[in-house]
């Protein structure tokens, strides 16, 4: 069996953060504010992945009022979501991810976070994308006020012989 998910985020930037994005990070005048690092790449990847598993979503899971949750690391995020996934016997067919911002140039870390989330996902980089576009300066990503991020993911069940 085969199944999709898709997740969405936006995090509001802000001075004296640092930026995180796909669990690296990109140096820039201001990060993103949040409960945890704020790394909307990886939130919208959580989203992704409960969706496809019909398991809700990051705020459901993690709750930004718990303590437990205040600046943690992303990455940690990802990996328990993951593990629901694996634990239902899935493994990932693809992920598409693309971050929303004005700035910074996010083309010379494109690489680097593909591969930190291959990694994450125990998969190979092929598997994985990672865009970037602007707005045009249009709206609050073209005003510098917000990164926003989008993901699509499938993943296959371990017991289907399709792919
Ligand atoms: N933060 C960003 C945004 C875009 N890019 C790269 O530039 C290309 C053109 O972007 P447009 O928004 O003008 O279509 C885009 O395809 C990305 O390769 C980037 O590196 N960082
Ligand atoms: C990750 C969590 C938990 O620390 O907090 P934030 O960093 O604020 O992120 P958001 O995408 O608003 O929601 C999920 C949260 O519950």
């Amino acid at each position: 069996m085969i199944r999709f998910g898709q997740g969405y985020d936006v995090h509001r930037l802000v001075e004296g953060r640092p930026l995180i994005l796909g669990g690296i990070e990109i140096p820039f005048e201001k990060g993103l504010l949040g409960h945890s690092d704020a790394d909307v790449l990886l939130h919208t990847i959580c989203d992704a992945i409960l969706g496809a598993l019909a398991l809700g979503d990051i705020g459901k899971h993690f709750p930004d009022t718990d303590p437990l949750y205040k600046d943690i690391d992303s990455k940690k995020l990802l990996l328990d979501v993951w593990s629901m996934a694996t634990q239902q016997g899935y493994r990932l067919g693809n992920l598409d991810t693309t971050i929303v911002a004005q700035q910074p140039k996010m083309s010379p870390y494109i690489e680097l976070i593909r591969k930190q989330i291959a990694k994450l996902l125990s998969t190979s980089i092929e598997n994985i994308n990672v865009k970037a576009t602007t707005t045009e300066t249009l709206g609050f990503v073209g005003r510098g006020e917000g990164i926003a991020a989008i993901a699509v993911v499938s993943l296959i069940n371990k017991e289907s012989n399709h792919f």
